[in-house]
């Protein structure tokens, strides 16, 4: 797959001409936006408490933590409490630290807080709109959602089990054959070639190939876009003209790269339909609708699970499997404590199968603490308000949230510690429990294929 960005010719007064009426109309525009919010807000409820912001015209915009962002607003949160409210231009974001907000407000308020802030006209420029997880909470993620939900839901992703099966394996295999033992790279061959193999059938033997490393490059310019306050600049109005005019570069070369992964595997799959009988979900997808003859619309959302589903899983899944091989590193005494309970429960020598999973609750234990302890997107993904709320007697015009660890719930949070998963009648609530994959209508749409995935990974590698 060759990723080809074209690059425009434009004339330098052109565009200089082009850039300065942008930047001039943009800089009114918040100056006017500016004023009519202190106005409104000097005669309504008051903003949730936050650190006060350096700058009238530009607020918090630029000065937002970046770096370490959950450590800093777990930080803030002593200070100012779990509802925290920057400004950054004319964005609001309230970052929500504690799992009751999150329900109140991303659960029994779903209905105007369902949004997401990536539909900037920049966004779509950037062809961000073929990710299920990043568009408006409208019709066409409702018609999106409902394709992945029907792919993905809890009783039907026991038809990837032999996938994963088999990839775990496979891994296996590698650990036990390579002398250099594990590296970052084997871990990402995982994860990658799961669902890579399940969406397109396509087998995928090492990260390198075009199709994972694509998925790669999608993933590190979208992690960026999780961070509150990171791409406020995108809201600018017109900006995304001076995109189109040649400034930005990654915001130009990010679309033909989401274009590849979209496309390339997707006729991949078309064709391996026509030829063998190599069986994928998106074939699956697609012969359900050339037989009940849909619309070309539902096509398009076929493609976008894919591409979603392919970046969605591309360092999740890695990173979680990561933490619990570090978490085992750290605890040898967990890891012990597994293994007995595998050779006790299934004899030694012997490979857990899904079948196994009720009967090990240890090891339950720990995939779910590798969830709290570190998880995959410890800031979530933002949700944007509809509707301005009201919560507690404090206004939230536009809202955008992260979520921490909490110590009242989990004392002394930063130790790895399973056993306080375990119940006294050995049960578990539902992975819907699980805070590391969202609250609220938006939650992660591929969590029941993620949670399969992480547990026989964990388990195989612990016996
Ligand atoms: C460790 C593994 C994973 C974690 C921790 C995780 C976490 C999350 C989180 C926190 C969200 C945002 C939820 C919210 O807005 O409140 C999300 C959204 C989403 N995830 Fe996952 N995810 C994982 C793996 C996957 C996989 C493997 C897939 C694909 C099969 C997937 C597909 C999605 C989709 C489509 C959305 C967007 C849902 C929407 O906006 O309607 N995720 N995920």
């Amino acid at each position: 797959m060759v990723l080809k960005i074209a690059s425009p010719e434009f004339n330098l007064d052109q565009i200089l001409a082009w850039a300065l009426l942008i930047s001039a109309s943009s800089v009114l525009l918040i100056i006017f936006q500016r004023v009519l919010h202190a106005i409104r807000h000097a005669v309504s409820l008051p903003y949730p408490p936050g650190p006060p912001a350096p700058n009238f015209l530009l607020g918090h915009f630029g000065k937002l933590p970046m770096k370490k962002p959950c450590l800093d607003y777990m930080e803030m949160s002593k200070e100012y409490g779990d509802l925290i409210h920057f400004r950054s231009l004319t964005q609001h974001i309230v970052i929500l630290n504690s799992v009751e907000l999150a329900m109140d407000l991303l659960g029994k308020q779903a209905r105007h807080s369902s949004d997401r802030p990536y539909t900037t006209a920049m966004d779509k420029y950037a062809g961000w709109d073929a990710n299920i997880g990043f568009i408006s909470h409208d019709d066409k993620w409702r018609s999106s959602r409902k394709v992945f939900h029907e792919s993905f839901r809890a009783a039907v992703v026991d038809k990837y089990y032999p996938v994963q099966i088999e990839k775990v394996y496979n891994f296996l295999r590698s650990l036990a054959s390579d002398q250099l033992g594990l590296s970052s790279d084997k871990l990402l061959d995982l994860s990658e070639s799961i669902m890579i193999t399940i969406i397109y059938g396509l087998n995928i033997v090492s990260n390198n190939e075009d199709l994972p490393q694509a998925a790669k490059s999608a993933v590190d310019a979208g992690d960026y876009m999780l961070l509150p306050g990171y791409d406020t600049w995108k809201t600018i109005p017109f900006v995304h003209i001076l995109a189109k005019l040649g400034f930005f570069p990654l915001q130009r070369s990010i679309r033909p790269i989401i274009t590849a992964i979209k496309e390339g595997p997707f006729q991949e799959a078309m064709k391996a339909m026509k030829t063998d009988s190599r069986p994928s979900l998106v074939g699956e997808l697609v012969a359900n609708h050339n037989a009940k003859g849909g619309s070309k619309d539902e096509i398009e959302h076929i493609k976008n699970l894919g591409f979603t589903a392919t970046a969605a899983a591309a360092d999740t899944t890695v990173s979680a499997i990561s933490t619990f091989i570090f978490a085992m590193s750290l605890n040898p005494h967990v890891q012990t404590k597994a293994k007995e309970e595998i050779n006790n429960v299934l004899g030694v020598g012997k490979i857990p199968q899904f079948s196994d999973r009720e009967s090990l609750p240890y090891v339950e234990a720990i995939y779910r603490e590798v969830m709290r302890w570190h998880p995959a997107l410890p800031l979530g993904v933002p949700h944007k308000t509809t509707q301005a709320l009201v919560y507690n007697g404090y206004y939230l015009p536009k809202a955008i949230r992260a979520m921490g660890h909490n110590e009242t719930i989990y004392p002394n949070p930063n130790q790895f510690d399973p056993e306080r998963h375990l119940r006294h009648d050995g049960t578990f609530p539902d992975i819907n429990s699980i805070h590391a994959y969202g609250f609220g209508r938006r939650v992660c749409a591929g969590r029941y294929v993620a949670d399969t995935t992480i547990w026989i990974a964990i388990a195989c590698v612990l016996a």
